[in-house]
């Protein structure tokens, strides 16, 4: 388990005047959702809260360490990225491709052991990658390669998921089933934290959401209490309609 830790950290957004600084504990057992319009800020915030940029002002902490303080292993050890995009050009197949979530836990030269493959195996079961574990990921759909990307971050086992619309390009059953998935990660202790389009999807599978808009504001908490209609409209400049659906509010353009 390991805790990330938002303190005061304003997201640093090109051409952006300011933003509202934001301090926050992703503690494990969370599911975090953030919603925002394009260009909102949330890839950015996201790749901030992994230190894959620095932050305008303010630190990231990672159980208590400030992330510059951390190698890109010692980081790797605990924490995922799943990102919105990624260039597949390497030529690997989908099992290689798998593996190299056990990379930040092998010395350099380092073959993977049984053991490695054994997880690497788990997680193509659990996207349903197996009849795929073969081919190049060049030659993959755009659903597959995402489902390829999460199982790589799966194989990783990390304390701390980071993921960027996981469920980009992904059909109905896979989306239901990579929310699962994150689900299921978070029952055993990691923390998710993930970016969103889908205000249903954000509604039935996240306990706390983050409503990010394009001015820097930012408010976050409970979901209960930041599924409020008309904040929603306000963050996406949208009518919307909202129905109950086996207790679940459901969100649909008004
Ligand atoms: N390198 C850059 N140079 C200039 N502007 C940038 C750069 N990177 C990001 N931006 C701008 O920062 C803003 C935030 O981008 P970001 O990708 O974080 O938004 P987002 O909320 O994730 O959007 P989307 O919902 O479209 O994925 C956008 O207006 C984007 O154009």
């Amino acid at each position: 388990m390991a805790i990330l830790e938002a303190s005061n950290m304003v997201v640093d957004i090109p051409g952006r005047a300011a933003g509202q600084p934001f301090t926050a504990r992703i503690l494990p057992g969370q599911r975090w959702g953030v919603l925002g319009p394009n260009g909102a800020g949330k890839s950015t915030l996201l790749h901030t809260l992994a230190g894959l940029r620095p932050p305008r002002s303010g630190q990231v902490l990672l159980d208590g360490e400030c992330l510059t303080q951390l190698r890109r292993r010692q980081l790797a050890q605990k924490l995922a990225v799943v990102f919105q995009e990624r260039q597949d050009s390497f030529p690997a197949t989908v099992q290689e491709t798998v593996l190299i979530g056990r990379h930040p836990f092998l010395s350099p030269w380092q073959r993977e052991s049984g053991s490695d493959l054994r997880l690497a195996n788990q997680a193509m079961d659990a996207l349903s990658l197996r009849l795929l574990s073969d081919r190049l990921v060049s030659t993959l759909s755009g659903g597959e390669r995402q489902r390829v990307a999460i199982a790589t971050a799966l194989t990783q086992q990390p304390a701390i998921w980071l993921a960027d619309e996981p469920t980009n390009h992904l059909d109905l059953h896979h989306q239901v089933a990579v929310m699962e998935l994150l689900h299921r990660q978070a029952e055993q202790g990691a923390a998710v934290f993930m970016c969103l389009h889908d205000l249903n999807l954000a509604a039935r599978w996240c306990d706390h959401l983050l409503l990010l808009y394009p001015d820097g504001e930012l408010c976050f908490g409970p979901a209960d209490t930041m599924l409020v209609p008309e904040a929603l409209e306000r963050l996406y400049d949208q009518k919307l309609s909202v129905g109950q659906i086996n207790g679940a509010p459901v969100f649909v353009p008004g």
